[in-house]
């Protein structure tokens, strides 16, 4: 049985999943039920005052009182600004949606800014849909992936998933395998993929395989493997965002624009007839609206015509809360002369609650890799010192760098047949992948022949 077929569409899952994947550890603020942050909760570490102030805020939202107000998170890169709005996200509801984009992504979109803005916007307000539905629920015995000879080309391959009634084999299709992938899925995981969307969702890891674990993350949730028929009817939530609801009424896009992520501008007669029906479900107790979250990094690269867009915008009253992100200091305002913090006018600054971020601790950089060794399911050795060279390297490179490390050396080292990363394996990517200020130097030193220029 194909998945995909039963599934009505090969996927539905949008774009930009790549980048969110690097923050799958994070589930919340991680804070206790006074608002201070613990050392490390919910897949996050330390930045005590960052988190706590992203708690206030948390709370103004809960109360109803964000109306017209942002948060701008200024640190240097890799201080965490992404986890902690992704963090906010999170204990907003799971099911929050969370879009981001980076300010310099709405002058390359083949749309006008504003356009890319609104789009950008309706993306991270989401409409709660409840219905029943028909889902495959039960815990992955096996997944097999075959690659294509040639080493590129469509992904097959094949799935087992049991209750603790029956047993059954899927074949997979290749976006299946990229979901199944990016949501980190692998034997032992209890798994529910709705039939009419093809999403699916990590319920949890199974009980009975729990033993098997030697990293088992404290975040990690234990359930049991289901019983009964893998096929079953639930009550199920959707929840789609305005823009998906969009560019599927939108009669020249339709569903395969939500695919490749290439939508185009959208008529605002479109918009105008989905914000109608939204409103006739809302009535009629079919469906809420919930406000998401829009990250916008890299702020300061967004010019004054953006910024009037989005003082406006921030006052809709279905507007989703907005977090920005930068690493500048004073700056130009584009398309200005005019110098301001950070890059972004004073008006909008003025409504914006700031909140810093510091560098990370030796020690607290250690406790981020580990978490992020258990997220990807990756054992480190713990007579080697593989923990403490990424750590070093978090510290002297770069967080990201470190992260990045993680993932090659689990697949180096599961090509030497080997369970756990070890001091070796690290040193052998290193040697493979530079990091960007390596490969920075490296340009600079040989720019003169990389462009031919050479007398
Ligand atoms: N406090 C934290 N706890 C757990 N993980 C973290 C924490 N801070 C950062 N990370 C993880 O470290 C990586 C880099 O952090 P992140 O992308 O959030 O930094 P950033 O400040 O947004 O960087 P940039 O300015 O380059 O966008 C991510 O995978 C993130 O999830």
């Amino acid at each position: 049985m194909d998945v995909s077929q039963m599934a009505g569409i090969e996927t539905k899952d949008v774009t930009r999943l790549d980048r969110v994947g690097a923050h799958s550890h994070i589930l919340g603020l991680g804070l206790d039920d006074s608002g201070q942050a613990r050392e490390s909760s919910q897949g996050m570490v330390g930045q005590l005052r960052a988190r706590r102030g992203a708690g206030i805020f948390l709370q103004m939202i809960k109360q109803g009182k964000v109306a017209g107000r942002s948060i701008l998170l200024a640190g240097q890169p890799g201080t965490g600004k992404t986890a902690i709005a992704m963090g906010l996200a999170q204990s907003l509801g799971h099911d929050t949606p969370f879009h981001m984009i980076s300010g310099s992504e709405v002058f390359s979109m083949e749309m006008s800014k504003t356009e890319a803005l609104t789009q950008a916007l309706r993306r991270a307000i989401g409409v709660r849909i409840k219905e029943e539905s028909e889902i495959i629920e039960g815990e992955v015995v096996e997944i097999k992936v075959d690659r294509p000879a040639s080493g590129t080309g469509v992904q097959v391959g094949k799935m087992v998933l049991k209750t603790t009634d029956m047993e059954t084999q899927f074949d997979l299709g290749s976006k299946m395998i990229e979901q199944l992938t990016k949501e980190i899925i692998s034997a032992g995981d209890v798994i529910s993929i709705d039939k009419a969307t093809g999403r699916i969702t990590r319920l949890g890891k199974s009980f009975t395989r729990s033993g098997d674990y030697d990293a088992l993350s404290t975040n990690t949730r234990l359930v049991s493997c289901p019983d009964g028929e893998l096929q079953k009817r639930k009550e199920v939530v959707h929840v789609v965002t305005l823009h998906d609801m969009d560019v599927i009424n939108s009669r020249s896009q339709g569903f395969i624009a939500l695919f490749s992520g290439d939508t185009g501008e959208i008529k605002s007669e479109v918009r105008d007839q989905i914000d109608q029906r939204v409103s006739e479900w809302r009535e009629q107790g079919k469906a809420d609206m919930m406000s998401g979250v829009l990250f916008i990094d890299e702020v300061h690269m967004l010019d004054i015509e953006c910024f009037s867009y989005l003082n406006r915008a921030l006052e809709s009253p279905v507007a989703p809360i907005v977090i920005f992100a930068t690493n500048r200091g004073i700056t130009t305002i584009r398309g200005t002369e005019d110098q301001s913090p950070h890059g972004i006018p004073t008006d909008l600054l003025d409504r914006t609650l700031i909140i810093p971020t510091i560098p990370y601790t030796e020690e607290e950089l250690n406790q981020i890799i580990r978490i992020r060794g258990e997220e990807e399911n990756v054992n480190f050795d713990d007579d080697d010192d593989a923990l403490d060279l990424l750590t070093e390297i978090a510290k002297t490179k770069s967080l990201r760098y470190a992260m990045q490390l993680i993932t090659t050396a689990n697949v180096y080292a599961r090509r030497q047949k080997q369970s756990t990363i070890k001091i070796e394996h690290i040193r052998h990517v290193l040697s493979l992948f530079a990091d960007s200020k390596t490969a920075v130097e490296r340009l600079g030193q040989y720019q003169s022949k990389l462009i031919g220029q050479q007398s």
